[in-house]
């Protein structure tokens, strides 16, 4: 088995973005990570569903849409509408975690429940028998290319524990500062899709990137 590769579009070349997509598929890419950024819940704002439509046709990867947006509920249907595969909504932009969550499920797409370095697993464990995926953000969110948390290893490990317990069969994905160490590192702990911009697009060859991280991760 490898780990999962979600390369995100966040530092992905936005005017040739097809050419991008097209590479990362061929290169092996399951998932393509679509950050999305509100300038409220996050300091930057990026792009909206109108991307998620426009990418929707031009790929079989699974559309992995993460809201980095105060309410998510107030967004959920329009991006589910405009062709996600998995929408991932914060613990902390919400009071209302479960119903969020439901009202992904609605739609028949998965659900995610993301929770921010500063937030334990605890504080989850009531929705996780719920949701199809839980990210682990290995950063604070809000930017590419930010320096991986160690820390965060211990709540990876936590969550495939309860998975194991509980026989939950949710992915655990991480987020942020994913390079083939810390991906190494994440997916020993128990993680099954890395999210990677930077170490994929930043560099010269992102199809060597994606092959590195899965040939860290074979076993
Ligand atoms: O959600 C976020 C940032 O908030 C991410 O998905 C970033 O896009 C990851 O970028 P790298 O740390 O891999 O450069
Ligand atoms: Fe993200």
């Amino acid at each position: 088995m490898t780990i999962k590769v979600a390369p995100s579009i966040l530092s992905a070349d936005y005017i040739n973005l097809q050419k991008d997509i097209e590479l990362i598929e061929s290169a092996g890419a399951e998932f393509v990570h679509i950050d999305v950024m509100d300038g409220m819940f996050v300091p930057s704002i990026s792009y909206g569903p109108a991307w998620v439509k426009a990418l929707r046709p031009v790929t079989d990867m699974v559309l992995d849409v993460h809201l980095m947006v105060e309410q998510p509920e107030r967004y959920i249907n329009v991006f589910a509408e405009a062709g996600s595969d998995i929408i991932g909504v914060h613990y902390e932009a919400t009071p209302h975690i479960h119903r969020a969550l439901q009202q992904i499920k609605n739609h028949g797409i998965k659900a995610e429940v993301v929770i921010n370095p500063g937030t334990s697993v605890a504080a989850i464990e009531p929705v996780l028998h719920m949701v199809d995926q839980v990210l682990v953000m290995t950063v604070n969110p809000g930017f590419g290319g930010q320096k991986f948390l160690p820390e965060t290893l211990e709540k990876i490990a936590r969550l495939a524990e309860i998975k194991r317990e509980k026989g939950y069969d949710y992915d655990i994905e991480i987020d942020g500062g994913a390079n083939d160490e810390t991906t190494k590192l994440a997916y020993e702990a128990g993680a099954t899709v890395a999210v990677a911009g930077s170490y994929v697009f930043d560099k010269v060859d992102p199809a060597a990137k994606i092959a590195r991280l899965k040939e860290v991760t074979s076993d």
